[in-house]
């Protein structure tokens, strides 16, 4: 470890940086509107982004020697996991009202207040719920 200079930041030997990608994900200069839920984005302005640490502006799994060494397995069972929420659940809120996508404060990020899905009546689903032990109450 060396004392280094990154763009006119002195960095004394020994500090421990951490990258905030929270701030990062949420630059108005790369991203229209941060907050905003547009996951279109990422078929249309942003398509060509790639989430595999070669883009700085985007890097859900860090980038570099340490970067995230599940980033394929995530990815897969990411997409596995929704699909098969969303073939075996018919996912309705209690009454129609808009879902609360508001942030915790924590240092992982939770969702403010706990989502409550109404269950599916489907073989599909309950296996699925047996699977992932799900505990969706009596709703
Ligand atoms: C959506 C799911 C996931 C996300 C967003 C994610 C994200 C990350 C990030 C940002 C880091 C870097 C942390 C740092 O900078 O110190 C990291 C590290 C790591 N992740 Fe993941 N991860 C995910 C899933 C997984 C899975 C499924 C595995 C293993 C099967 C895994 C294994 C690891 C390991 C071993 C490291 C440490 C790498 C190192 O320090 O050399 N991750 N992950």
């Amino acid at each position: 470890m060396e004392n280094c200079t990154v763009s006119g930041y002195h960095i004394p030997a020994q500090t421990r940086l951490f990258v905030n990608l929270w701030m990062i994900h949420l630059e108005p200069a790369v991203w229209s509107d941060p907050c905003e839920f547009q996951p279109e984005r990422f078929l249309t302005t942003h398509k060509d982004f790639d989430v595999r640490g070669q883009n700085f502006e985007y890097m859900s799994f860090s980038s570099g020697r340490r970067m995230c060494h599940g980033v394929s397995f995530a990815l897969q069972v990411l997409q596995l996991t929704l699909a098969s929420l969303i073939h075996g659940f018919d996912l309705e809120t209690q009454s129609n009202e808009s879902v609360d996508t508001s942030e915790g404060k924590r240092l992982t990020f939770v969702k403010a207040s706990p989502l409550e899905l109404l269950k599916s009546s489907s073989l599909h689903g309950f296996l699925l719920l047996y699977m992932l032990k799900f505990d969706f109450g009596d709703s």
